[in-house]
């Protein structure tokens, strides 16, 4: 019995020593660490710097709180709170390219949780059956939207554009700029991904996007009547019809009545990874939802900016104007654009990434530390979140020059520019449609400046952040269309 005690007691003092030793290890730990958190302040209690983080936007000069931050506290990486959540966001290209080459060993995706009762990431329950459809699901939205399958679109998106200017600009002394740029993107989208372009299918899809995409950006309060709850229903309904949609292409296709490069769809339910796996049909839903919501107000946005410095730059809006009508010299009458017309675009891509770089459609997105690191010899603790900004490079005049300056030849050349451009993100997220914006937006310019001169009706309006950036009046503008006579533009 003595023997049995004497064990149990020396036990007792081990576990108990081990337990103390740990203790004072991790408090020692922690506390040391904490000390080695990037400087910065996390503002009020609960709701930290958010209100400062939105209203910089709200009033128009977002980069102001990652660019004041960045002088104040450190131009490497500084502390605040977001979200209701620690976070520190990563500056300059340093930053940017610490975040987007850690993907997934540092660092992954993050989104409020509010963002999955909208858009849920996978029909699986189990979190590796979830890894594994999140990466195939990658690789199925990689490749559908990849240059080879989107080349023979080409000239599907001119067709479309061609009748989006005959419909809403031909004719019209004056437009709102905004309406339409959103309408164009949205009905070629519907043509390009689900093949749907009867135009009473898509104004009735379009009412509910529009509430998806408030509901998104709106206070998470899922309450009847709220923007957040019309957006979590507005989002089931579109993804019931697009389930609805997905089953009867399966139908259509093993019939023969659909092909299999008719659009988006067909090339999404046709992909197989090398192990010969394919996609859930509400996750292929699901995907063209997002794919829709992400591409849908950044590539309007742009469309609507790129009428907007052309109007203010004549000189821009000239060489442009010069860059389409050799195209167009080089095509036979009613010829559509194809792919190889873009690599002519060059100047024209110079202005639209111009552009991007000064009004970013989306001004940076978070990420979450899955370890405790050390970064540039500070602390970031696992579970903090991690903000990367297009501001903290895009307007510094270390990177860009006169970062104010609206100037497309900055563009030329070969510069590298990776980390210190960065409107489509980096790394294993850089946005997978960045391809389609490239066409949709360059298809777009073609036309409207072989088409129309045009000015702004008001001087000076402002841009406000909704959170993508809008012209806060949709951008009225009066149109001088060029004269055409026996097939030949010439300019008012
Ligand atoms: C000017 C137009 C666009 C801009 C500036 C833009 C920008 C971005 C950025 C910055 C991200 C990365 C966010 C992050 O780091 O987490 C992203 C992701 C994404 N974008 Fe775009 N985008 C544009 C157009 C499009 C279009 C046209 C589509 C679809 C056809 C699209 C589909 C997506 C998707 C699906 C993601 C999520 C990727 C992932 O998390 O793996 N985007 N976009």
């Amino acid at each position: 019995m003595d023997t049995l005690y004497a064990s149990l007691l020396s036990l007792f003092v081990l576990v108990l020593s081990f337990s103390l030793h740990f203790f004072i290890y991790y408090e020692s730990k922690t506390t040391k660490n904490s000390k080695l958190l990037p400087p910065g302040r996390t503002g009020w209690p609960i709701i930290g710097e958010s209100l400062e983080f939105l209203s910089t936007g709200w009033k128009g000069h977002p980069e102001k709180f990652v660019l004041d931050r960045m002088s104040k506290f450190s131009p490497l990486v500084f502390r605040t709170s977001l979200m209701l959540e620690n976070a520190a966001v990563f500056c300059g290209a340093q930053g940017n390219k610490f975040l987007f080459s850690n993907e997934n060993k540092l660092v992954q995706v993050w989104w409020p949780s509010s963002a999955e009762k909208i858009f849920p990431s996978s029909s699986s329950t189990d979190e590796t059956s979830k890894t594994k459809q999140a990466m195939i699901m990658r690789r199925m939205v990689n490749t559908t939207l990849s240059p080879e399958t989107l080349r023979s679109y080409v000239p599907i998106m001119d067709a479309m554009i061609q009748k989006h200017f005959a419909i809403g600009w031909d004719g019209k002394d004056e437009i709102i700029t905004y309406e339409l740029t959103k309408n164009f993107t949205f009905t070629v989208a519907c043509k390009i991904f689900v093949s749907i372009d009867d135009p009473e299918k898509v104004r009735y899809l379009c009412g509910p996007f529009e509430s998806i995409i408030l509901g998104f950006f709106s206070i998470p309060i899922d309450l009847p009547g709220t923007p957040y709850r019309r957006g979590i229903v507005a989002a089931n309904f579109i993804r019931k019809e697009l389930i609805a949609i997905v089953k009867q292409r399966k139908i259509d296709l093993a019939q023969g009545k659909a092909t299999p490069t008719q659009d988006i769809l067909s090339h999404m339910l046709l992909f197989r990874d090398e192990d010969g796996n394919g996609m859930e049909e509400y996750d292929i839903a699901n995907k063209i939802l997002v794919s829709l919501i992400a591409g849908h107000d950044t590539t309007s946005s742009t469309s609507a900016f790129i009428v907007k410095f052309l109007a203010e730059f004549p000189q821009v809006y000239n060489r442009v104007y010069e860059e389409h009508m050799e195209i167009a010299k080089s095509k036979a009458d009613g010829e559509l654009l194809k792919w190889e017309d873009l690599s002519k675009m060059k100047y024209s891509w110079n202005v639209a990434c111009e552009v991007l770089r000064l009004v970013p459609p989306i001004q940076g997105a978070f990420r979450e530390a899955m370890v405790d690191f050390m970064y540039n010899g500070y602390f970031i603790p696992k579970g903090w979140k991690l903000y990367w900004s297009a501001y903290s490079t895009q307007k510094n005049p270390e990177f860009f020059p006169r970062p104010e300056k609206f100037d497309p030849t900055r563009f030329e050349g070969n510069e590298s520019r990776a980390y210190t451009f960065i409107p489509f993100g980096g790394g294993l997220h850089v946005c997978p449609g960045r391809t389609y914006a490239r066409l949709e937006i360059l298809v777009f310019m073609h036309h409207l400046v072989r088409k129309f001169k045009w000015e702004k009706v008001i001087p000076d309006e402002q841009i406000i952040y909704k959170p993508t950036p809008v012209p806060a009046k949709g951008l009225p503008i009066r149109l001088y269309p060029h004269k055409i006579e026996d097939g030949v533009v010439s300019r008012e």
